[in-house]
């Protein structure tokens, strides 16, 4: 294991405090590391230990991990992992786009992928195979209303944009999915615009099914997402940086960040 390095210089403890006095017992738990490949190595043995102490506490597991491209290479040293009984772990996307299954930016089948060797491992999907919007709303509700469980461990990341999930900025669905009040767990975004890696409408978790989990990690690599973070923080306006919805709300987020 390597060691991790300290060299986190976002002020994120300060900027909570100054910013937002309502809950000082808000935490943001900083990680830095050299590199994303120990980034990678240090969040997969997070996750493991998650599913081992829920495997021993409560006989199965529950992940909803992020799609995108960032916490790939952590997911498939998780699945390599020795020891997992997987047959009684299930994982949720945190967000899919609306495109098929065999679709390139389909987060579902980039997690089954990652998985592949995770033998028994069930992953469920927001989508439906033809990735209709509409259909998958409902597909989504449905399927997590089948785990409905506190999450062991929610893996998100952010884009540029400061998106996380797919709780984009300016979208018209925004507030209900960031709304405590709301009773679905699930929203259809059309992100406006379009994101032009990924320019799909969304399924997402909202921010309330989010943040009913016994832990968060949030993963953030480079300079400029470092930046985003910071600037998030410091607005603390959600609708503006929808990730600050999730770090104001949630009482303890690993922030995992590397170069
Ligand atoms: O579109 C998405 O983007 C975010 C960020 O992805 P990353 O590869 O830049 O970390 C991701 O968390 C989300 O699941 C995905 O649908």
């Amino acid at each position: 294991m390597h060691a991790q390095a300290e060299l986190y210089t976002l002020p994120v403890r300060h900027l909570r405090d100054r910013h937002d006095r309502r809950d000082p017992a808000m935490a943001v738990i900083e990680h830095a590391y050299e590199d994303s490949a120990v980034l990678a190595e240090a969040v997969a043995a997070r996750l493991r230990q998650a599913c081992a102490s829920a495997l021993a506490h409560r006989g199965h597991a529950l992940l909803c991990l992020a799609g995108g491209r960032t916490p790939f290479p952590a997911y498939r040293q998780l699945a390599a992992s020795e020891g997992i009984d997987w047959e009684d772990i299930a994982i949720v996307p945190g967000d899919d786009r609306c495109v098929p299954w065999d679709h390139a930016a389909s987060n579902v089948a980039s997690l089954r992928n990652a998985f592949a060797e995770a033998q028994g491992v069930r992953i469920g999907a927001l989508t439906t195979p033809d990735g209709d919007p509409g259909a998958s709303l409902q597909h989504a509700r449905t399927m997590l209303s089948r785990h409905a469980d506190t999450f062991d461990a929610v893996v998100l990341g952010m884009g540029e944009d400061a998106h996380t999930a797919s709780l984009f900025p300016g979208a018209r669905g925004l507030p209900a999915a960031l709304s405590p009040a709301s009773r679905e767990d699930a929203f259809l975004i059309h992100p406006e615009p379009l994101p032009p890696e990924a320019p799909y409408p969304r399924i997402t978790l909202g921010l309330a099914r989010l943040l009913r989990t016994r832990s968060i990690h949030l993963i953030v690599t480079g300079p400029r997402k470092r930046e985003v973070l910071r600037e998030a923080m410091a607005a603390n306006d959600p609708l503006r940086h929808p990730v600050a919805a999730v770090l104001r709300a949630a009482r303890d987020v690993h922030v995992h960040w590397s170069p």
